[in-house]
């Protein structure tokens, strides 16, 4: 085989309860993860050095060199299998860069299986999963896909039942947020208000909404402890969040780190209207719908 593609989806988080801050630096979360139907596509092809090429949405704001996720995903793999192989990845993306939905994690992810794949190794996906958990804390659920609640740092996973399918609308931003940012100011905020941490739990009455599929219910319950420091450090999203509320969504919430915004609706139909008051309203560079939840990476 000589080349290999792989599609794989962004993720929204429909809970984020964030811990105090370990001595490693992560914290200890409570994360529901949702795969949701905004996918990359990455292609490996046999080579003998390694190098990647970037295609479509903000291509120009990923790095081309050893910084890209999906080429440390490369290199960690043949690190793994013990041999020095190569592979030319093109990475065709769609998930908003530094956007708050993992798209980063979903390309390590997806060339985790492509390279596995390509090169016949036929690793079992534990190894993989391990592997996925040295490059980054969301890169074990853009292997896994679906809908899942994370411990830990994110990585360690229990897969989730739900009983439909969820209606979304994401409003992107221009430009991205960093994630490390991000979390620092969560905790210079909280230090600032001296609120006390409490230890990270699910939300039965989500998990409950999920199992029965049902929207307006998951709506209410959507949460995310790191909105109040990604509206912070980008103001403007406070209008974009209240837009979406004014406009009918059943539940409102930044998209992890940010700067996206999600937006839940009742229905297929009701998320295409909402993305066309969202649009009217110009409070986003651009919407877009999609749905959740989708399957993790898939060769195509
Ligand atoms: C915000 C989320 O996307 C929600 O799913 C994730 O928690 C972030 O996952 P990620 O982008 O894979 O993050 P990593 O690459 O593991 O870590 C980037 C930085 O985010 C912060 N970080 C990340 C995960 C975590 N549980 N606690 C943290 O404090 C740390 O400062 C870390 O240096
Ligand atoms: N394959 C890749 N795709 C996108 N960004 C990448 C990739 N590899 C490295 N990066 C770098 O990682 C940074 C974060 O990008 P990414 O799109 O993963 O952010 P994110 O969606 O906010 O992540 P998360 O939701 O996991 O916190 C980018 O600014 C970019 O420089």
């Amino acid at each position: 085989m000589n080349s290999v593609t792989v599609r794989v989806p962004a993720k929204v988080n429909l809970q984020l309860a964030v811990g105090p801050l370990r001595d490693d630096g992560y914290h200890d979360l409570v994360n529901v993860f949702h795969a949701v139907s905004i996918f990359d596509e990455v292609t490996a092809t046999a080579e003998t050095g390694m190098s990647v090429r970037v295609e479509g949405e903000s291509a120009d704001q990923v790095p081309e060199d050893g910084d890209n996720l999906a080429i440390q995903a490369a290199l960690a793999l043949a690190r793994h299998a013990g041999r020095s192989y190569g592979v030319n990845l093109i990475i065709r993306k769609a998930i908003p860069v530094a956007g708050g939905m993992a798209g980063g994690s979903a390309d390590a992810a997806a060339a985790l299986v492509a390279c596995n794949e390509l090169w016949g190794l036929g690793l079992p996906v534990e190894d993989l999963m391990e592997i996925a958990a040295d490059l980054g804390s969301d890169v074990p659920f853009a292997l896994l896909g679906g809908t899942a609640v994370g411990t830990g740092r994110g990585e360690r996973l229990t897969p989730l039942e739900v009983g439909g399918r969820f209606h979304w609308v994401f409003a992107l931003a221009d430009g991205g947020l960093s994630t490390a940012k991000v979390y620092a100011e969560c905790d210079r905020m909280r230090e600032a208000t001296g609120e006390e941490i409490a230890w990270p739990r699910a939300a039965d009455p989500l998990l409950a909404a999920l199992r029965r599929g049902d929207a307006k219910a998951l709506g209410s319950e959507l949460a995310n402890d790191l909105q109040p420091a990604a509206v912070m450090l980008r103001r403007s999203l406070a209008r974009t969040l209240e837009t979406g509320r004014e406009q009918g969504a059943v539940g409102t919430l930044v998209s992890g780190s940010g700067p996206t915004c999600a937006f839940l609706a009742e229905s297929e139909a009701h998320a295409g209207e909402l993305a066309l008051s969202l649009k009217a309203a110009g409070v986003a560079r651009d919407v877009i719908t999609a749905y959740g939840p989708v399957p993790g990476p898939t060769v195509v």
